[in-house]
């Protein structure tokens, strides 16, 4: 079918700064950019204060040093580069750990309220990876007091602006319920974005000479999943097709405690916080088994018999860490042993207690949410029972590839931060890093794209021929076709199929070749998705163009984990199990092949690109046998040569 011209009736709009997602990141980016002076419209597929960061609930990790205070960003930085098993952009790395703490106090300026030490200080909880407890919580509510405040803050923003202007929406304006399909260019620059609203199917054009993408994650494409309905990978798709490119989407993280019954709850996040509080992991025979699955790399930081493990909750500097606290990638795949081995619970986990070892007063207070998620959704009480637990698709640290210091992505004018930004977390992140990613990038991202707007002599244009275009492919789902109609909700749950069961959390690359098969078979499938009814809330319409985003994002997973062939952080490829350190100095970027690819093409090319240098004083932070476990010998002599060299000089 060729698509026809569409002479369709288009709201215009026109901004400063365009925000694309209000979570954690958007909103930051906003209130900075507002803050800067900008006129800015924040897009939200979902409804305004729905978005996903909603759902945190451990925490946000920052050197605060309140509860430990040798805790301080260098600490910070370390656990962040070990977690991420070195593949992380160290300057994001060390930009987070340098910045969290002052986003995070900021926070309290605008309202928010964490939960207190005795003393009166921001509280911080331990979590798995970090070496002192850093993670300033609400409960295990957090991420909903993170949006309630960010919130407040636009709503107080609104407010001066309707003292001053007599509008609320002067300068800052919220579109909700909408969706953003495609970026329109300018050449190389940004020159605005088309979408739809999912109410009535009205379709706009905004002109921003500045957009920030802030669309969080992928977890849907998957099966098993923490994420909700609306993490569908359009921020990655939207920037590829745009002619940005993506860094490292083999790392995903596979969370080790999502709920694994009854079925209708499977993948729902069980928080890390449980066993940061005390629980821990048990097989169907009773045994801790984390104690078997300590890592070499790891295996100085971490308790080796029970008894130590438990005397570090009371006494951390004499004893170390158990290893249920071992980053996540590491737990989820002892998790997938055990059950493998034949040690897993009747529905497929493992147990998860924090009742033999909390008091229920305990466990009520520091876990109400997760002590309701048991009652209500499987009716186990978790302060009297075990829960049963496995691994879920949760966060992915693979994204777009953007500058550290601005999040500028490699298009002019079109900045990304938050979970859709790659980098910063390299193959695998720490609980509670990702909170606070979005304050301290979402800041510099609402920041920059202000200031390039100052900069500007003469704001982008929005090309006619391109909105006409994105026009078709917002309405081509519900045209008729020649060809057989797919139905979207079938083929989602064939490509979360394929995704879980060929590029899920143990990979192989037999496997991986198959996935790329069956995600081509897939492609003109997906180009025949209609659906019935008109542009009035109809989700098979909503799903049929999210359905784009999810292949191309998807090809560019299974693309990128065929051709890392070593295991690291969140990609575990069986035919290759060991970590290798030629592999750590490579980055993987995917491309699509056009300046300005239509949707239905969802061919992506991928490349090697080498991974900077980390800086010797960054390096010096390290024993040197540490990083002999991940540095290639040639590394390893330079950066340390230059280390001393920079010690030699001062
Ligand atoms: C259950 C759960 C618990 C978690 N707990 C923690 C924790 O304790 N600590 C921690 O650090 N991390 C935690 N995480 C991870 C963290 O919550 C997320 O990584 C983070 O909130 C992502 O924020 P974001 O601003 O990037 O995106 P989001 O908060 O997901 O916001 C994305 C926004 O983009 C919008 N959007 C998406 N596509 C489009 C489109 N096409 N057009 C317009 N709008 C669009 C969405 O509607 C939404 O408004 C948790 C995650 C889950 C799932």
């Amino acid at each position: 079918m060729t698509d026809q011209p569409h002479t369709e009736e288009i709201t215009r709009l026109s901004c400063d700064v365009l925000v694309i997602g209000a979570g954690g990141a958007g909103l930051r980016a906003a209130i900075e950019a507002r803050l800067a002076g900008k006129k800015t419209i924040v897009i939200s597929k979902s409804l305004f204060g729905k978005a996903h960061t909603v759902m945190a609930e451990g925490g946000a990790a920052a050197a605060l040093g309140n509860v430990n205070s040798r805790d301080s960003w260098k600490v910070h930085f370390r656990d962040t580069m070990r977690g991420g098993k070195f593949m992380n952009n160290y300057r994001m790395a060390q930009l987070h750990a340098q910045e969290a703490a002052q986003r995070v106090w900021e926070l309290e300026t605008y309202g928010a309220l964490f939960d207190r030490t005795a003393d009166g200080k921001i509280s911080q909880r331990n979590f798995g990876g970090h070496e002192y407890p850093r993670l300033a919580h609400v409960g295990d509510r957090t991420g909903l007091e993170m949006i309630r405040t960010l919130q407040q803050k636009i709503v107080s923003l609104q407010q001066e602006d309707q003292r001053e202007h007599g509008d609320y929406d002067a300068r800052l304006r919220i579109l909700d319920e909408t969706t953003i399909t495609r970026l329109l260019k300018d050449g190389n620059r940004v020159s605005g974005a088309f979408g739809y609203k999912r109410s009535n199917g009205e379709l706009l054009a905004i002109e921003a000479p500045a957009v920030v993408l802030a669309t969080g994650g992928i977890g849907k494409s998957f099966k098993v999943t923490s994420n909700s309905w609306e993490y569908t990978g359009d921020g990655h798709a939207l920037a590829l097709r745009a002619g940005a490119t993506l860094l490292n989407m083999e790392f995903i993280q596979f969370h080790p405690t999502g709920m694994v019954w009854p079925p209708s709850v499977r993948g729902i996040l069980v928080t890390e916080s449980v066993r940061g509080d005390g629980g821990v992991l048990r097989n169907s025979e009773g045994d801790r088994f984390m104690f078997n699955y300590i890592p070499d790399v790891f295996r100085a930081q971490y308790a080796e018999t029970e008894d130590e493990g438990d005397r570090w909750y009371t006494d951390p500097d004499n004893n170390r860490r158990p290893p249920e606290l071992l980053p996540r990638d590491e737990v989820a795949r002892a998790i997938n042993a055990e059950v493998k081995a034949g040690r897993g619970t009747e529905h497929g986990g493992v147990f998860l207690d924090i009742a033999s070892r909390r008091d229920a007063d305990y466990i009520t207070k520091q876990l109400p949410s997760m002590y309701h998620q048991f009652k209500e959704l499987a009716d186990v009480d978790i302060t009297a029972e075990a829960m049963e637990v496995g691994p879920t698709c949760h966060y992915i640290m693979g994204g777009i590839e953007v500058a550290a210091e601005d999040a500028q992505t490699k298009v002019t004018g079109l900045y990304a931060a938050g979970e859709v930004a790659g980098g910063m977390h390299g193959s695998n992140r720490l609980g509670g890093n990702s909170l606070s990613d979005l304050l301290v990038f979402g800041k510099r991202a609402g920041e920059h794209a202000a200031a390039y707007v100052d900069g500007l002599e003469e704001r982008p244009k929005l090309a006619e021929s391109q909105i006409e275009v994105a026009t078709s492919e917002a309405l081509r789902p519900l045209q008729p076709t020649s060809g057989k109609a797919e139905n979207p909700f079938g083929l989602q749950s064939e490509m979360q199929d394929i995704n879980h069961s060929l590029v899920g959390i143990i990979r192989r690359a037999e496997e991986l070749e198959e996935a790329i098969d069956k995600l081509r078979g897939l492609a003109d499938r997906i180009n025949n998705v209609r659906v019935p009814g008109g542009r009035a809330y109809n989700p098979g319409w909503h799903l049929a163009l999210d359905l784009y985003n999810m292949l191309l994002v998807s090809n560019c997973t299974a693309l990128a984990a065929l051709e890392r062939s070593e295991s690291r952080g969140g990609h575990t490829r069986e035919d290759a199990p060991k970590m290798d350190a030629k592999w750590r100095k490579i980055n993987l970027v995917c491309a699509t092949a056009d300046k300005d690819t239509p949707i239905t093409d969802s061919r992506v090319s991928l490349k090697r690109q080498p991974v900077p240098t980390i800086p010797a004083e960054l390096l010096e932070l390290f024993e040197p046998d540490e990083l002999a476990k991940y540095l290639t010998e040639e590394e390893l002599h330079l950066g340390l040569a230059a280390a001393t060299d920079a010690e030699d000089g001062e």
